[in-house]
């Protein structure tokens, strides 16, 4: 689905991604993962040619066998048109304030899928529902201002599939929230993705998020990938010390936590056992 070879960015002549290499296959579930400023967000804006101009981006993105690293504007948003939905992890600063939710998606169907008039307002109260936003079809003139954060994510979420996309970006969908709203988040990726057949990239900083919901991972570190692991050798084969590091912070209740349960399988939602617990 999405092949990075060597991906490289720098600023100002100062490098920020030292050689990226790193694959997602169709239907696949993977994370990556990291510290702050490792360069999680600038791995994805870079394959994707979202940086603003003044990146110097190298190396080579294939998107389905295409190359899309320097393609023309045009080509590069046909060649990713409908394939790549992004979730940003702030939803209120991504959603335009000045536009009811029903608009922005209806926006999404139009230029994505070509839907207009009714047919579009219809499929925008489909997808409200599907990511379990109550009384859909009033919400559709709500403005963002008037829902919770954890709605304001689930209509990120709602435009990002209008597009159907083969694969999902997720980066940090779930920061910010509180911990019943991120799983509930969580639930949902998890719940489209097995729905839908979508491939899904979790960016995170928490390596328990990563755990509970995907695959593999890649580990990050000062803009390298220092390590890529299946979630399932996460407890017994980290390699790097960063790796090894990340797993022994993980808190105590985490799907790779200390008291996990090893035999729980990736992707099984461990991480809502401790509000399972608190409830
Ligand atoms: N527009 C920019 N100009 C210069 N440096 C930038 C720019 N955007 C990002 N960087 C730098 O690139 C590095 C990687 O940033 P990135 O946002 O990818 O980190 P991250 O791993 O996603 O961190 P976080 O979890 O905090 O979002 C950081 O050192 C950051 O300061």
């Amino acid at each position: 689905m999405i092949d990075i070879r060597n991906l490289t960015v720098a600023f100002g002549g100062t490098r920020v991604l030292r050689g990226i290499d790193l694959t997602v296959q169709a239907r696949e579930s993977i994370g990556l993962i990291g510290g702050s400023g490792s360069g999680k967000s600038i791995t994805w804006l870079a394959a994707m040619g979202l940086l603003p101009a003044t990146a110097e981006v190298g190396g080579s993105v294939l998107l389905r066998g295409s190359e899309i690293l320097h393609a023309p504007r045009p080509r590069l948003e046909r060649l990713r048109g409908g394939t790549v939905g992004i979730v940003f992890q702030d939803a209120a600063a991504a959603l335009n304030p000045v536009r009811s939710v029903g608009w922005q998606i209806a926006e999404v169907l139009r230029l994505h899928r070509g839907m207009v008039g009714q047919s579009a307002q219809d499929e925008a109260k489909r997808l409200l529902d599907q990511v379990g936003i109550p009384q859909a079809r009033q919400r559709l003139g709500a403005y963002p201002f008037e829902l919770s954060g954890g709605q304001n994510q689930r209509v990120m979420i709602a435009m990002a599939l209008a597009a159907r996309p083969a694969i999902l970006i997720a980066d940090e969908p779930t920061t910010g929230l509180d911990v019943t709203i991120q799983a509930q988040i969580l639930d949902l990726l998890r719940t489209l993705r097995q729905e839908m057949g979508m491939a899904l990239v979790m960016i995170s900083h928490d390596l328990g998020v990563v755990a509970d919901i995907c695959e593999r991972t890649y580990v990050m570190h000062a803009g390298a990938i220092v390590e890529e692991i299946s979630v399932r050798d996460l407890h017994t084969s980290p390699k790097h010390s960063y790796t090894k590091r990340l797993v022994a912070a993980a808190p105590p209740w985490t799907s790779i936590g200390p008291l996990a349960d090893h035999a729980a399988l990736p992707g099984q939602g461990s991480v809502r056992a401790p509000i399972e617990n608190l409830a």
